[in-house]
């Protein structure tokens, strides 16, 4: 081995493997504080709808979210079958969510309406 290697790997490869989960690091980051962002937005979406009686899934919205995920997906050179797998993963969790709102308002007395 010589002065520039560590275990058989060449430094220069270890310093790009660095560089390049450096920034994987920093995109799962922005991933996690943008899922929780959206899910903020749709705790909203479910009081709102718990609060008028409105049913915790969309499904022609979804169809629709689908439909331009997957061109953006297409355009931005990402599988569009995993971009779909991903969004329905997303909210299949949030749909959950609506259900645990709407029944804890049916339960507790309260109008959907919190303070
Ligand atoms: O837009 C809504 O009605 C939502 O409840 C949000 C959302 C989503 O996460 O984007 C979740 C469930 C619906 O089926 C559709 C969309």
């Amino acid at each position: 081995m010589t002065s520039s290697e560590t275990n058989g790997i060449d430094e220069s490869v270890l310093a790009e493997l660095t560089r390049l989960r450096e920034s994987i690091d920093n995109i799962d980051a922005a991933v996690v504080h943008m899922l929780a962002e959206r899910f903020k937005c749709t705790q909203q979406v479910g009081r709102l709808k718990a609060a008028h009686k409105l049913p915790p899934a969309d499904p022609d919205r979804e169809a629709r979210q689908i439909a331009r995920l997957r061109r953006l997906a297409e355009s931005a050179k990402l599988d569009p079958a995993f971009a779909e797998k991903l969004l329905n993963f997303i909210i299949a969790e949030v749909i959950r969510h609506h259900e645990t709102i709407a029944s804890s308002n049916g339960s507790n007395g309260s109008n959907g309406h919190s303070v």
